[in-house]
């Protein structure tokens, strides 16, 4: 479940007379989510999402709010956030912030053909070209100061093979990013897994839940995409997902000399960066609810597959 916060059919009908909506008609808590309490409310007018934020800094959700509404504005298909009346898209209720949202058609995909793969990577490089103008300003939390900085904190809690490999993957990755210059910024969607995508047969309906949004390397993103989108069982790429998704994102923005060149660093740095992450979260710091964390070990296996096998080729661009 992801109800922290549960909300009765008045508070809700009451919060809806804010904004231009329609009246209210039922209200269903989204089983969905690991982070904050999601509803789906339906009006006489239209399918609404209704989020509270329980959890990380309240005070960066402006920036959110912005970086979802430049992308709307720019046909990218993410929930724009519905303003109010008066113009104002961030409010509270039961005493957490919240955001009233379209929603969006569609399901996650969990094995993805390559039309989606396609339609993901076309997307993903129109978002990527138009976010290289977002004036907005977030530094990544998740980057490689961040991982050179909390990353022992988990190594008493894996194996001494697994401690070194850690370590040596973090002394790489600086060394391979100081031969280099800045790479090409812009906003970043920052955990793009298939289920924050929402698909209708081949159609991306939309982006949903960017709450690690965030500016910086834009390779970061496309480098979480194919670990996720395009990595078999056993962690190694599937050649044909990763064409799939690569072909479509540089024909809208094809890579730098410099990204090519630390695109196989870039895979390795985010894969270890969720390792990182979910290792976290089951040892060190683990969420107040019930429900069940992600796997780290995935993410142990796509690095040590990334370390093995380096990345294949990129397409070339047409
Ligand atoms: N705008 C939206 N349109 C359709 N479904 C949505 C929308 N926003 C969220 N959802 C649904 O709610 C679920 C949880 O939302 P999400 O933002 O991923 O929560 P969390 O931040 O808790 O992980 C999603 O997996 C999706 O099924
Ligand atoms: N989608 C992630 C969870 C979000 O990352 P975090 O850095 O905010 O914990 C995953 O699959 O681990």
């Amino acid at each position: 479940m992801a109800v922290f916060t549960p909300l009765s059919d008045a508070q809700v009908a009451a919060f809806l007379e804010k904004f231009d909506v329609g009246s209210f008609v039922s209200l269903q808590g989204v089983a969905g989510g690991t982070e904050n309490s999601t509803f789906f409310v339906t009006t006489d007018r239209r399918e609404l999402v209704l989020t509270l934020f329980e959890q990380g800094e309240h005070e960066e959700l402006p920036f959110f709010v912005d970086l979802l509404d430049y992308l709307d504005e720019h046909r990218l298909p993410v929930p724009g956030t519905i303003h109010d009346r008066e113009g104002i898209a961030l409010h509270s209720l039961a005493g957490k912030p919240a955001l009233l949202f379209p929603r969006l058609p569609g399901k996650h995909p969990s094995a993805p053909n390559l039309a989606q793969c396609q339609a993901l990577g076309h997307t993903l490089g129109h978002l990527h070209a138009v976010s290289q103008h977002f004036p907005g300003h977030r530094p990544n939390p998740r980057d490689l100061h961040w991982l050179r900085a909390v990353h022992h904190k988990v190594l008493t809690y894996i194996s001494p093979d697994d401690q070194t490999l850690m370590k040596n993957e973090v002394d790489d990755f600086e060394s391979a990013f100081s031969q280099h210059g800045e790479l090409p910024q812009g906003a970043l969607h920052g955990d793009l897994f298939r289920d924050n995508t929402l698909f209708e047969g081949d159609q991306l309906g939309g982006i949903i839940d960017f709450y690690n949004g965030c500016t910086g390397d834009l390779l970061f993103d496309l480098a979480i995409v194919i670990n996720d989108w395009a990595s078999n069982e056993d962690g190694s790429l599937n050649a044909e997902r990763y064409t799939a998704i690569l072909g479509a994102y540089q024909a809208r923005r094809p890579l730098s000399a410099d990204e090519r060149a630390l695109w196989p660093t870039m895979l390795r740095m985010t894969a270890l960066r969720y390792w990182l992450s979910r290792l976290l979260v089951v040892y060190v710091d683990p969420p107040a609810h019930d429900l069940t964390p992600h796997d780290p070990e995935r993410f142990r296996t796509i690095l040590k597959a990334r370390i093995a096998f380096g990345a294949l080729p990129l397409p070339e661009v047409s």
